[in-house]
């Protein structure tokens, strides 16, 4: 069984929904060991959509990092087609961020996740269930310490 780390995010209808739905269908093959608290996180990159709200979950599996790309992706199809706006803001996304201490640099897939570090929508719940994770020899600690990212507001629910 190999660690894995999951980003997921919506900005699309009932968010809280969303989420919980997609980590369902995940632990069909991940065995779901944490799971972050919900935060409501302004959009990175094109501004004007919705807020998100984004969690990262922590997990094992035994499908190879491929077809774990495979999964996910599959995942995001099933849920896409349950609603079908044109063009629309994400009913669901999910990136890995994390495959043990894998290394993959693929057209289709690169593990660690390329942008991750930079995001706080990513790094505060990663933060939340893993802190003591270390990414590429770096703590997660000492990279949460001069981290100023965008704008975030963890749920308590
Ligand atoms: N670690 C990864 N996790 C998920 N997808 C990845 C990863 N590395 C590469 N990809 C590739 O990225 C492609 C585009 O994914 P997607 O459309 O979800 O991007 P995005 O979510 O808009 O952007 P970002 O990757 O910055 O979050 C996927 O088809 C997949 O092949
Ligand atoms: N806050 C936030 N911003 C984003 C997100 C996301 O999940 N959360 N996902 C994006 C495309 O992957 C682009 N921008």
């Amino acid at each position: 069984m190999s660690k894995i780390y999951l980003s997921l995010g919506t900005n699309l209808g009932n968010k809280k929904e969303n989420l919980t739905y997609a980590v369902q269908l995940l632990s069909e093959k991940i065995d779901i060991l944490k799971t972050s608290s919900f935060y409501e996180t302004e959009p990175v990159g094109y501004k004007d959509q919705p807020w998100f709200m984004n969690i990262v979950v922590e997990g094992t599996t035994h499908l190879s990092p491929e077809d774990l790309l495979v999964f996910t992706q599959s995942i995001e199809q099933a849920m896409k087609r349950v609603k079908t706006i044109v063009n629309g803001p994400r009913i669901i996304d999910v990136d890995i961020l994390l495959y043990e201490s894998v290394k993959i640099n693929t057209e289709t897939l690169i593990i660690p996740h390329p942008r991750m570090t930079e995001r706080a929508f990513v790094m505060y719940p990663l933060f939340e269930i893993s802190p003591d994770l270390i990414i590429d020899g770096k703590s997660l600690k000492n990279m949460m310490e001069s981290f100023k990212g965008e704008e975030i507001k963890r749920l308590d629910v």
